[in-house]
């Protein structure tokens, strides 16, 4: 469980990126912050692996406040996945996504091995491991960053907008791709976007934020949907266009919210 208490932040040059945010992000769920630019979701999710420290309150994670735990080891225990993958250009994709491990202090051979495995998880043929990430494709390549984000089993996960620079159908397919993932690894995941659809797709918990981290609603995607907090959410999330007129299918079992245009908004709790 990930505990946000009271949490400000104001950098250097005076911008309050966050003010006042309390939150719980229960263990083994998917929790998606969303919201336009500059409202802070960056900034929430760095809190959490002490990439950024906050200026007032806490962040506990399984109740102990992270500011007492060593940053270094605190980082490498926590999958970070960002946009544009990240991946460095002059190293193979095995070494790549390796690199946390051998830092870790694993023997090569083993880094080797779990590498590899978890290339396959993610949907990776061997054959791309001793490419150079330049010769993937940008779909490829942010499978290579997830790959590196799982490498070590962490618990925690953080995705800061992973899929917002590849196309519109390689982004479905990678989507479905982290749903499979998290009902088979069930990470505690903390996703970071400003597409609404993407949020209620990915999230179980999902937080509408207005500019200073101020959360406009949290809910499931089943909960916003049904009772909007107020005119801004409403807008948000498209409800103010006559958008999103919902129905609930079956899928295997699953209830599965569906909107007009026969896209998934999200899966209502079994
Ligand atoms: N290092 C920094 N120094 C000064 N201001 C910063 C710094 N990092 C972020 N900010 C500011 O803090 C606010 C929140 O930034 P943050 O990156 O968390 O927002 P965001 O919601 O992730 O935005 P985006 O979707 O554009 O990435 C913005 O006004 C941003 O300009």
């Amino acid at each position: 469980m990930i505990e946000y208490r009271s949490i400000s932040k104001t950098f250097a040059d005076g911008t309050e990126a966050v003010s006042d945010f309390s939150l719980v992000l229960p263990s083994q769920t998917t929790t998606v912050f969303v919201g336009s630019s500059g409202c802070g979701k960056t900034t929430l999710l760095r809190m959490v692996n002490r990439m950024v420290e906050p200026s007032a309150g806490q962040v506990l994670i399984d109740d102990v406040d992270i500011a007492t735990r060593n940053r270094v080891q605190l980082r490498r225990s926590i999958g970070y996945v960002m946009q544009h993958a990240g991946l460095l250009p002059h190293r193979k994709v095995i070494d790549n996504v390796g690199a946390v491990l051998r830092l870790n202090g694993v023997d090569k051979k083993e880094a080797r091995e779990r590498s590899y495995a978890v290339l396959e998880t993610v949907g990776l043929d061997a054959s791309v491991a001793t490419k150079y990430p330049t010769q993937l494709s940008g779909g490829q390549q942010q499978r290579v960053g997830v790959a590196r984000g799982l490498v070590t089993d962490p618990n925690i996960l953080l995705m800061d907008e992973p899929f917002g620079a590849v196309d519109p159908i390689v982004r479905d397919e990678l989507q479905q791709e982290l749903l499979r993932l998290q009902r088979e690894l069930d990470k505690t995941i903390v996703f970071v976007t400003h597409d609404i659809d993407e949020a209620f797709l990915l999230g179980d918990q999902v937080v509408i934020l207005k500019t200073g981290g101020h959360i406009a609603q949290v809910g499931s995607p089943a909960e916003i949907l049904a009772e909007p907090a107020n005119d801004f959410v409403r807008s948000f999330v498209g409800l103010d266009k006559g958008h999103r007129k919902l129905h609930v299918e079956d899928r295997d079992g699953t209830s599965i919210v569906v909107d007009e245009t026969g896209k998934v908004t999200g899966v209502l709790n079994p």
